[in-house]
């Protein structure tokens, strides 16, 4: 689908700080409406703050931040916005369709019961009382709720944790439903498939900063090479002196195993990326290095993105170290 040319957020230079602690540095971005966007980053890389700095919650240090060309936290920018209630209790005993009508009662432009119904894939249940439904039911429900209000952007926090693998990708085609209704969303997660899955782009934060952005299959070509792992029953430091062999001068030994960026060699199992896997491999068979279960694959978005996460810390490592 082609994206709106319209902007509904737009962050200029925005940095926000908890005492000492910078959570957000010097950020610039611009979601547009019908956008999936998803912000991928470790624990404390600051997507809580951006998000809770979008919705008014968190004041900024420097920078600006617009939403609908409104003040973040604004009653006109809060009106067009949806968001999961975390940790709300629904009562127990009244059934979702009622709990549906209840809350479609707060809104003046509230979507239909049935709309709700579709979009949340709550057909079918829609007489169970709340007690009665699954945790991916429960959740889906918790989605058409944050829906009910027609929001231009919806907001979903770490909205799969706890799901099974089929629950999950239900609750991944409510958010395909209502992207195809032209709302913004605005995900985190820390289940990198999700990512890959909805977004038509990424957002990868490290420390407060945004160091990449782009859509799934860009982050799987900037990580170029193919993933080669086998298994062996060489010793450790006849792997080592290989890859030494070879020009790789970063490999480290400890007594637990040997890591380098690209090169990890753990209870017999050898994994790396190489640019040139046949010239790899025939340099394992003319050494006769045993091995087996030998696997070439290409490289996986999740492989690409914790790839450029490692590769920020180990530059932040080294820009403390000069320092
Ligand atoms: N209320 C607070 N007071 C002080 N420091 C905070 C506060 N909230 C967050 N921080 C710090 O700000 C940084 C960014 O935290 P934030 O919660 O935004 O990260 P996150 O990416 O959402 O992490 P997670 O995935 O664990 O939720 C971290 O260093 C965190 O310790």
């Amino acid at each position: 689908m082609q994206l709106s040319q319209t902007i509904f957020i737009d962050i200029d230079k925005v940095s926000v700080n908890y005492d000492d602690v910078v959570a957000i540095n010097q950020l610039s971005l611009k979601i547009k409406k019908g956008e999936v966007v998803s912000l991928l980053g470790e624990n404390g890389a600051g997507k809580s703050t951006l998000i809770n700095t979008i919705l008014g919650r968190c004041q900024v240090n420097t920078g600006s931040i617009k939403i609908f060309g409104e003040q973040p936290g604004s009653q006109a920018a809060k009106v067009r916005i949806g968001t999961i209630l975390q940790d709300a209790n629904l009562p127990d005993n009244v059934t979702v369709k009622e709990q549906l009508n209840l809350f479609r009662h707060y809104y003046p432009h509230a979507r239909s019961l049935e709309d709700l119904l579709n979009i949340a894939m709550l057909k079918g249940i829609e007489e169970k009382r709340m007690n009665k439904l699954s945790g991916g039911q429960k959740q889906r429900v918790f989605f058409a709720l944050a829906i009910c209000g027609n929001p231009d952007i919806v907001f979903l926090d770490e909205p799969t944790v706890g799901l099974d693998t089929s629950a999950r990708k239900e609750f991944w085609q409510c958010i395909e439903n209502i992207k195809h209704q032209g709302a913004s969303i605005i995900l985190t997660t820390h289940y990198l498939e999700e990512a890959e899955a909805l977004s038509d782009r990424i957002l990868l934060l490290n420390q407060g900063n945004l160091i990449w952005q782009g859509t799934p299959t860009e982050i799987k070509n900037n990580m170029t090479g193919k993933k080669v792992s086998f298994h062996t029953s060489a010793p450790k430091q006849t792997i080592v002196a290989f890859f030494d062999s070879l020009g790789s001068s970063d490999v480290h030994t400890n007594d637990t195993n040997i890591e380098a960026c690209d090169i990890n060699i753990q209870a017999g199992k050898v994994e790396c990326t190489s640019q040139t896997p046949e010239v790899l491999l025939a340099r394992l068979f003319a050494q006769k290095v045993p091995l087996h279960n030998l696997l070439v694959e290409p490289s996986k978005f999740e492989d690409a993105v914790l790839a450029m996460n490692e590769q920020m810390s180990n530059k932040a490592v080294a820009k403390e170290n000069v320092a």
